[in-house]
């Protein structure tokens, strides 16, 4: 780490604006430089040492907690080091600018922290989506689910599907070398596509946690629907605590779909107010049921209203739906089968978030999904498709065998980004915040 071809790095790590406390990184081979810059001293290693922070002509900047963490041994595989200051604007201002000033550093791009440690080989790509996901995490599910792929659960599985892979490969490798001419059928090419043949279940069960994955990283999308003026504006309202679509007695209300974020009891929801359906001569009008009908094709749930004083309309074929009577604190006849709410009295409206969280529940794996992005799935469902051929070849061709198998590690390579990594990381790190 030594030499300056990398420049040291400095972010503020911790969100902007006035706080309580700040965390300023900084990562380089600069750093012990301007830990005896900026405190005098370096202090010893991964313990916290209350100092005062002076700029370069000795000014007093601030008091606050400084760390080093040495390379290799730190987050980016650099030296670190970690100043916890006020987190005001003008002590965060001067400190940035007096590091920035300092030979060899510059200001830190979004993710650039992490984009190192990717480089030094702490973190795969994997992991590095995980810590993404755990920085966005607004729900338990979204965080149980990013920490484990942080951790490194999709790189350690992909790990061992690569070796079981590998193995079979040089087993076709001998027989290719070693076999006469004309008489390459021998035991081992049985043996390798047994080898191969048995990373396929868990592939497929990793594919197979692929939707709920999805579901947890961007949300379950439920969708209320049904004709105009049950009451699906008053119940999103309810629903989200705050009032977020246009309630009114006019049929017609609502046109665009209109999406709220909810957490549910950890179960991240993505909420959607559609128009109500009815044949329309308004043009607008038609349009907003044509978006309500799509949101209803592509949910996860549908919240199938219809007010207790009226007839309910039918869903399109196929919807995964739940039966709601609204306006219950009118008079009229709940049917069997419906869960009756009322916006109005709030009656009914916990039972209601308690029964969409078990029909979710119920869509969800009990264990954290492997797979999260639609990245990931492509990458193993290549590699299903690869073994899955070549288990159907004719043990004849142990060339076309292992040209499969080597596919198929390979798709594995890219899930955990060894090869062909540098497109995916560019639009990933332009996600992460700045300082991360
Ligand atoms: N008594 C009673 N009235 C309600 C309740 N929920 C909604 N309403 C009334 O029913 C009318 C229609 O409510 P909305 O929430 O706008 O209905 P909507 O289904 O979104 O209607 P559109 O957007 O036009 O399709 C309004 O006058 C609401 O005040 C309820 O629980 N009880
Ligand atoms: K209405
Ligand atoms: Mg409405």
């Amino acid at each position: 780490m030594t030499g300056t071809a990398y420049p040291t790095i400095v972010a503020l790590s911790s969100a902007a604006g006035r706080a309580g406390v700040a965390v300023v990184r900084v990562s380089g081979s600069q750093v012990r430089f301007v830990l005896e810059t900026i405190l005098g001293t370096v202090p010893k290693p991964r313990l916290a040492k209350l100092s005062e922070l002076r700029d370069r002509d000795g000014e007093v900047i601030d008091q606050g907690l400084a760390l080093y963490f040495p390379g290799p041994g730190s987050f980016t595989g650099e030296d670190v080091a970690e100043f916890q200051v006020h987190g005001s604007r003008a002590v965060l201002s001067r400190l940035l600018s007096t590091l920035t000033a300092l030979p060899g550093l510059r200001l830190a791009e979004p993710g650039e922290f992490t984009r190192r440690a990717f480089e030094a080989g702490k973190l795969d790509l994997a992991a590095v989506e995980g810590l993404a996901d755990l920085i966005d995490s607004e729900t338990e599910w979204q965080r149980r689910q990013a920490l484990r792929q942080m951790e490194g659960a999709l790189g350690i599985a992909a790990a061992e599907w690569r070796a079981a892979l590998i193995k079979a490969m040089m087993l076709l490798e001998a027989e290719i070398d070693f076999a006469d001419e004309g008489d390459v059928s021998g035991p081992l090419i049985a043996e390798a596509v047994g080898i191969a043949r048995t990373v396929l279940p868990s592939l497929q069960t990793a594919l197979g946690s692929f939707r709920a994955g999805e579901r947890v990283r961007e949300g379950f999308v439920v969708v209320l629907a049904g004709p105009p003026n049950a009451g699906k504006s008053s119940l999103l309202n309810a629903l989200a605590r705050r009032d977020v679509a246009i309630v009114s007695p006019i049929a017609g209300t609502t046109r665009d779909a209109i999406e709220v974020r909810l957490d549910l009891g950890g179960i991240p929801v993505l909420l959607v107010d559609t128009a109500g359906l009815r044949e329309s001569a308004d043009e607008i009008e038609v349009e907003g049921v044509r978006r309500a009908l799509q949101r209803v094709a592509d949910a996860d749930l549908t919240l199938h209203l219809r007010a207790i004083d009226s007839d309910p309309v039918p869903l399109p074929e196929g919807a995964s739906s739940l039966a709601i009577v609204t306006k219950i604190d009118l008079p009229g006849e709940q049917r069997t089968g419906e869960v009756g709410v009322s916006a109005r009295s709030g009656e009914g409206v916990d039972e209601l978030i308690e029964l969409i969280g078990a029909r979710l529940r119920d869509m969800a794996s009990p264990e954290p999904a492997l797979l999260t992005r639609e990245r990931q799935r492509i990458a193993v469902g290549e590699a299903v498709s690869a073994i899955i051929r070549a288990e159907a070849l004719d043990h004849g061709q142990p060339e076309l065998i292992a040209e499969e198998l080597r596919l198929a590690a390979r798709a594995l390579e890219r899930l955990v980004g060894r090869i062909d990594v540098e497109d995916v990381l560019d639009s990933l790190f332009s996600g992460f915040c700045i300082g991360k």
